[in-house]
């Protein structure tokens, strides 16, 4: 089985939380669809300790820092779902979306799209702003109305245990780990949480 992370918004911290996921479980990562720079692939890379994952290369690389269907048409480039094909590795894949679930891929298929096509299980990464309760509630029902597996939420970020609650509460979902804000993200702030993410998915 492999995870496929998609946040409730853009910069929620699912690369934060991908590399936590690599590491915690020595898997390979890949993003299918990169929108401007830096890569995703290559901050992951430089928080990542362990030696055994490999890093796959996107399927595609756009230039303009945009929803992916707006960045290809300025490239000339017309995304298919049938263009992506899973890497090949014996390892345990996490994929990275491109900010929330309905983000466009073309003018007919959206990110969460890719989920279904490599059947991978979702890791749904909140961050608990004014506002985003409705925006996680809605991302569930979005899941939820493709009969997506979801393994579970991660909170990232400021905390706000009422929002937490009631997130949880209504979603049915459980809570896999907790991020706080920190200072620095580098690969001491992933060691502290990677262990603990490990033993939570084992
Ligand atoms: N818990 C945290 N504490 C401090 N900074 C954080 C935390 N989580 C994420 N960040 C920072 O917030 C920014 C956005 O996070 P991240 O790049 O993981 O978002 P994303 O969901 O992957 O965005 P995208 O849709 O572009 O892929 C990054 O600069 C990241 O380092
Ligand atoms: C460029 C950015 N960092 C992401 N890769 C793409 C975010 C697309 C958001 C589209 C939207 O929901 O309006
Ligand atoms: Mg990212």
């Amino acid at each position: 089985m492999n995870y496929f992370v998609t946040g409730i918004d853009t910069d929620s911290g699912k690369t934060l939380v991908s590399a936590l996921l690599c590491e915690a479980l020595e898997a390979d990562y890949w993003k299918p669809v990169q929108a401007g720079l830096p890569k995703d692939s290559d901050t992951v890379k430089s928080l990542l300790s362990n030696k055994k994952t490999v890093i796959h290369p996107e399927a595609y690389l756009l230039h303009t820092p945009a929803s992916p269907h707006a960045a290809a048409r300025i490239d000339g480039v017309n995304i298919t779902l049938e263009h992506f094909t899973l890497p090949a590795t014996d390892n345990r894949l996490v994929i990275e979306g491109a900010g929330g679930c309905l983000v466009p891929l073309n003018d007919r298929d959206f990110v969460i799209d890719l989920a279904a096509r490599f059947r991978s299980e979702i890791i749904l990464v909140a961050d608990l702003y004014l506002g985003s309760i409705n925006h996680t509630l809605l991302t569930c029902e979005a899941l939820a109305a493709r009969k997506l597996p979801v393994k579970g939420i991660i909170f990232n970020g400021e905390s706000n245990p009422e929002s937490e609650r009631i997130i949880l509460q209504h979603s049915g979902l459980r809570c896999l780990l907790r991020i706080a804000k920190e200072n620095r993200i580098d690969p001491t702030t992933l060691s502290k949480y990677s262990d603990q993410l490990r033993s939570t998915l084992l």
